[in-house]
């Protein structure tokens, strides 16, 4: 199992270039930072390796990687339901009862110490609570690769430092864990750093100008390549939405399931 990035650059139309000549490899087993300053394209790159957004150019090949979990920078949840029924739906979703699921869906909480919360409703949750809820809900359909945005943003020192020691472990089961994050406590709890800010093109207040030309000279030559590439895991992407998606949809759909 492999998460490779080859040659990778992105912008959205009519924008300057966010990164280019973004090439790695992750295995599983490793716990990967992507940092960079506010806007620099690490949430996008999380869609992009999920296969939800096509980059511009490069491709990512994603080897015998079936499913991808995805936790937004922002909870989501239907307000009335329970911070159980959060975790338990995606995997009625995936055929199991309900009486299987439940002590699957709490063994999950339990490794983001969120037991106590399982009957309260997603409304009634704290924002650290929400996002640990998150957690749980992408962790416990057992993905191949996770992908997290900001996962420690809201919480304190204690607990930030807890969610990432069981990411870590998740990693040590053998799940590939990228974390886009501002935060040095989980970027320190990582095995690798990818700063995008060393992937900024040169001169990138002129991305339109010269920087442009160069990577679009890249795309045309190599357009096949990166289409194909790069929506191999589009299904993921259709399962999950977007961090726009409604309320209803995302009770199932943190996860992004590929097969
Ligand atoms: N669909 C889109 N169309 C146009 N621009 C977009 C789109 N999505 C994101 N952007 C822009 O791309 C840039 C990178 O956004 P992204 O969310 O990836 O940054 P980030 O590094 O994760 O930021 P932060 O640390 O603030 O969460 C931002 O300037 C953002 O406004």
């Amino acid at each position: 199992m492999l998460l490779k990035a080859i040659d990778l650059a992105h912008r959205f139309p009519g924008t300057d270039i966010l990164f280019e000549h973004l090439d790695f490899e992750i295995s599983p087993g490793q716990t990967v930072a992507l940092c960079g300053p506010s806007g620099c394209g690490k949430s996008t790159l999380l869609s992009i390796l999920a296969g939800w957004v096509k980059p511009w150019a490069g491709q990512v090949e994603r080897d015998d990687i079936h499913r991808i979990g995805w936790v937004f920078q922002n909870p989501y949840g239907v307000p009335e339901r329970t911070a159980l029924d959060h975790v338990v739906f995606p995997l009625l979703c995936h055929g199991m009862s309900r009486r299987e699921a439940i002590p699957e869906a709490l063994q999950a909480m339990g490794l983001f110490d969120l037991e106590y919360a399982a009957d309260r409703r997603f409304s009634e949750l704290s924002g650290g609570e929400a996002q640990r809820l998150m957690l749980a809900r992408a962790v416990c359909s057992h993905p191949d690769v996770l992908l997290v945005d900001e996962p420690t943003a809201q919480l304190d020192t204690r607990t930030a430092a807890s969610v990432s020691e069981v990411l870590g472990n998740l990693a040590g089961q053998g799940m590939i864990v990228v974390v886009a994050t501002h935060d040095p406590r989980a970027r320190d709890a990582c095995d690798r750093i990818i700063d995008l800010a060393d992937y900024a093109p040169v001169g990138a207040e002129n991305a339109d100008g010269d920087a442009g030309e160069s990577a679009a000279a890249r795309v045309d030559g190599d357009a096949a390549g990166s289409a194909d590439g790069s929506v191999a895991g589009s299904d993921a992407g259709s399962a999950a939405g977007s961090e726009g998606e409604s309320a209803a949809g995302s009770l199932a759909g943190s996860e992004g399931v590929r097969s």
